[in-house]
Order: C-alpha cells, then structure tokens, then sequence
C-alpha cells in the first residue's frame, strides 16, 4: 500500500477583497501518495492553481488541517515553512520565471544555496540535473539566449536542485509548443519514474495522461478521480482516451 506524503482535511480558501468574499476551496479532503503523479483537472475558475498553492505551503489555508510526512504543518512558524519550502518541496510554474542576469548554472545554483545541504553537494548536484535536462552545453547562457523550452528544463531543474520530496507543477507546458511540451513531459515523467511525488495542474490531457492518478475539482471540492493504474494501460493514447471520458463524464 502506498504512502500518503501529503494530506489536506476540511482545506477552505476564502479570498475577501473589501466586502466581497469568495469561498475558492470548500471543505476539501485530499490525500497524496507517495511516488504518484497526481493530475489535477477541472474548469476554469475550479480552484485548481489556489489549492496547488495550499498544499504547498505558498499560500495559506483559510481553515482546515495540512501534513506532510504525517506532521501537521499548516500551524507552523514562518521559518519552519520557509525551510519546508527550501528543502522538501518543488515548484513549476507556468512560466519560467528564471533571473534574467544570471546564467543557466547559477540560476539553478542559488536556488541550491538556499537549501540547507552544502556547497559541495549543490555543485554536484546541479551538474547532474544540467545533464538530465541535457542543457550542459547552454550552461553559461543567460535565460535570453533560450528557447522557452530549454528555460522550462531549467525551471524543472531549479525545482530538484534541493532533492524535494515533492514537486509541484502549475500548467508547466501552457507557455509551450508542442515539441517543448513533450520534453518538459518527459523530464517530469523522468523524474517521476526516480520516486519523485508530482503533483500537476493542467488543462492539457496530453499533459494529464503522464500522470497516474487524476483528481477533478469542481466548485472547490473533489469531485471524482480516476485511478489509471487500474487498467494497466502503457500507451500515452489510450492513457487520453481514460482521461477524455472521465473529465467530460464529470461535465468538463
Ligand atoms: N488572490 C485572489 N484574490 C481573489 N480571488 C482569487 C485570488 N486568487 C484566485 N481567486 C479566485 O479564485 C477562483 C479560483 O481561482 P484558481 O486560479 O484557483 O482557478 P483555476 O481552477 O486554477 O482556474 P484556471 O484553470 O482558469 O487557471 C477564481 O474565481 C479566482 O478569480
């Protein structure tokens, strides 16, 4: 059976601005297993991105309980959070968002000394993800000089600089074409297939078929899930065809 790493119970989101509320996440229960690659689909405005934002810790919850590895966190101080976001956790965002005046290398690196391992470690492993995104050879280049494939890779790459338990990626292919898409996918498949818990928001069902758990969120809540390791299907296009009929059966 396999583990829970993350867990939300009764997860509420309420955004106020002035008098105005909006109750985003409701009551939400979600586990997250240990080494799956867990999709999260749904409709535009579901609340997709804000829970992703929850359970990483970069936004708060409103009420409701988080732990990881079984200890709550959602009560802890600022710098416990900080560090939990430094060293067990990763994050992809749609765009790169990587420092313009810094090169490929240190863009990976510093994320990598903000960590708690040593400068040694970092070195070696930056050079390692370099050759994982197969981006040795760009190295010194500066974001400018990348496609936005390549500045994707990098992204993927700072995220693991810190060897997170968990990676978290929020439409990681929706700023790509479709050649850069697949070789994001397939880095992230990659890393996945080392042990890496992922947990994706995505609108792209080519996307969605590398995972193997997909959570539909609608209104807030969880509104179904489809487990696709239960039909022990290997190809990506039948993989599609699961997810089609599961989102559109939930009126996607
Ligand atoms: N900081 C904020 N302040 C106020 N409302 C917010 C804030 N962030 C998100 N919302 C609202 O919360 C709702 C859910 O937003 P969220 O970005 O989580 O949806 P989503 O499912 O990821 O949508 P999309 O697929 O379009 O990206 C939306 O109605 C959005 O306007």
């Amino acid at each position: 059976m396999k583990s829970i790493v993350l867990e939300g119970k009764s997860l509420c989101k309420t955004f106020t601005n002035g008098e105005v509320s909006a109750n985003v996440i409701r009551n939400l229960d979600v586990e997250v297993y240990q080494g799956d690659f867990t999709v999260i689909m749904g409709t535009s405005g579901a609340g997709k991105s804000t829970l992703l934002y929850l359970l990483s810790g970069i936004d708060d919850i409103t009420s409701g309980e988080m732990y990881l590895n079984e200890k709550r966190i959602d009560n802890l101080k600022e710098n416990k959070m900080i560090d939990i976001r430094r060293n067990q956790i990763g994050f992809v965002f749609q765009e790169p968002n990587l420092i313009d005046d810094f090169s490929v290398y240190e863009n990976i690196i510093i994320t990598g000394y903000l960590g708690t391992k040593n400068r040694k470690e970092v070195h070696r492993n930056t050079d390692e993800l370099l050759e994982k995104i197969d981006m040795i050879e760009h190295k010194n280049k500066y974001p400018s000089q990348l496609s936005g494939g390549q500045k994707q890779r990098v992204a993927i790459a700072r995220s693991l600089i810190n060897n997170p338990n968990i990676v978290f990626a929020d439409e990681p292919t929706g700023a790509l074409n479709a050649k850069q898409s697949k070789q994001a996918l397939d880095l992230l498949s990659n890393i996945n297939g080392s042990g890496q818990t992922i947990l994706m928001v995505t609108h792209d069902l080519k996307a969605a078929c590398r995972g193997n758990r997909i959570l539909y969120i609608k209104d807030g809540k969880i509104d179904g899930e489809l487990n696709l390791d239960q039909f022990m299907v290997d190809s990506l296009e039948e993989r599609e065809k699961y997810i089609f009929d599961f989102i559109m059966s939930k009126g996607w």
